[in-house]
């Protein structure tokens, strides 16, 4: 399966097509606008998301409830464009209209994408660079995963993102009795994090960090509970499974590193206290005792879940000005803003979630025969008891 993305911050709508997926699979907005209606909470963001409340237009590729095996094209639009509309105007700008009204930015922020934006497309204007290098881009990456996310489900394959650090401050007590559970207790939690009272000290760190005009980062963390073992590849370095569930993570913006399992712990571990021993029962199949791997050996899926973290960067536009160069002027000076986030760590766990079941839906829909939903479940089914006997 692949998709696009279309669309700015400030314009219009955003777009994605999706292709690739199987003919017969049930899929209904509100499963989409369920999951954008969890992207767009979270304590720490700012006015923008007052303004929007995001829902889908289906617009190709499904019919009563169903998909067609065309490609499915998704859109959401962008409240705040009724008051963007001269700023972003599509249509030149006619005669004596002033060029201010594109409200010109010539004052790159440190860490946005604005200055290496600019030099790469020759955008003196770099409006033309953060519109599009906004985290805005996330809502229809959301509606994309929340499709993949249904494919899965309807597997048998649940995935779930939730954070376990802002600010320094770590969930202590990450236990949770299934992942319904989990998935119920961190909906309830404005930060979507398990540890209740990790969850208060979060927000209070979110409310300091604001108060100075400044930001903070995070840690997500997303679990994957039922895909079968044997799905990915290590064949070829694209097919790996695992990196390209790094990649998927990595290409959030703002996120700045990836750990499967242990992760970087397992570097000051023996072997022995990293590789996970192999089982097998008549009941469950193989399994393994432990699973200090997060899931995945050579690229592959071991069957046991999958646990992926992923670290976010503080945001970069700063009520508490850093120092930068106007290009026009080549002038120091302060950045002053009107709006944004402070912390956006418990959305991104919504956006983590959508690029993780994307990469897993991918993997499946090109692993097994997928023209027909049927059949891929179908095919499905007969792996599972074939990796089970093996
Ligand atoms: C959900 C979400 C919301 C974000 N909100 C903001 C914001 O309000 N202001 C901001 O400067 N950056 C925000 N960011 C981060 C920037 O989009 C990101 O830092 C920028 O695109 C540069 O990319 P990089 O940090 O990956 O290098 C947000 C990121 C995410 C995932
Ligand atoms: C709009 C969203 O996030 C935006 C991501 C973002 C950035 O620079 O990444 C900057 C802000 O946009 P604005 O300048 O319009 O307030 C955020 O609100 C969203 O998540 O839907």
């Amino acid at each position: 399966m692949r998709y696009l993305t279309s669309g700015e911050s400030h314009g219009p709508q955003l777009t994605t097509i999706i292709e690739g997926l199987p003919a017969g699979m049930a899929i209904a907005a509100s499963d989409i606008n369920n999951d954008l209606a969890r992207r767009q909470k979270g304590y720490g963001r700012g006015r923008r998301m007052q303004i929007e409340t995001d829902r889908v237009q289906i617009v190709g590729g499904v019919r009563h409830g169903y998909t067609l095996g065309s490609p499915v094209s998704l859109v959401v639009e962008n409240k705040d464009w009724t008051h963007w509309t001269k700023i972003m105007g599509i249509e030149p700008l006619e005669e004596g209209e002033e060029d201010s009204v594109k409200r010109k930015v010539s004052r790159p922020r440190p860490g946005h994408a604005d200055l290496n934006g600019g030099m790469k497309y020759g955008h003196r204007d770099m409006r033309n660079v953060l519109e599009r290098s906004s985290a805005r881009e996330t809502t229809v990456r959301v509606a994309a995963g929340s499709v993949a996310k249904k494919l899965l489900s309807l597997l048998g394959i649940k995935v779930v993102g939730h954070v376990v650090e802002i600010g320094g401050i770590k969930a202590e007590n990450l236990k949770y009795e299934s992942i319904e559970d989990l998935v119920k207790r961190t909906e309830n939690s404005p930060v979507r994090c398990l540890d209740e009272q990790a969850g208060v000290k979060m927000m209070e760190a979110i409310d300091d960090a604001k108060n100075k005009g400044d930001s903070i980062g995070g840690v997500v963390e997303v679990i994957v509970e039922g895909m079968p073992a044997g799905v990915g590849s290590y064949v070829h370095y694209d097919r790996k499974l695992d990196a390209n569930i790094a990649r998927a993570i990595m290409s959030i913006n703002a996120f700045k590193g990836v750990e499967f399992g242990l992760g970087f712990e397992m570097a000051r571990k023996p072997g022995s206290e990293v590789h996970d021993e192999i089982a097998w029962t008549k009941e469950e199949g193989y399994y393994r005792r432990t699973n200090r791997l997060g899931g995945f050996e050579g690229g592959m899926t071991t069957g046991m879940p999958i646990v992926v973290k992923g670290v976010m960067k503080p945001i970069p536009t700063l009520y508490k000005p850093l120092k930068s160069v106007d290009i026009e002027t080549k002038e120091e000076f302060q950045a002053s803003i009107e709006r944004s986030d402070s912390c956006a760590v418990p959305s991104a766990s919504v956006v983590a979630e959508s690029v993780v079941a994307w990469e897993l839906a991918s993997a499946l829909t090109e692993q097994f025969s997928s023209d027909r939903f049927d059949i891929l479940e179908r095919s499905l089914e007969e792996h599972r008891q074939y990796t089970k006997e093996f």
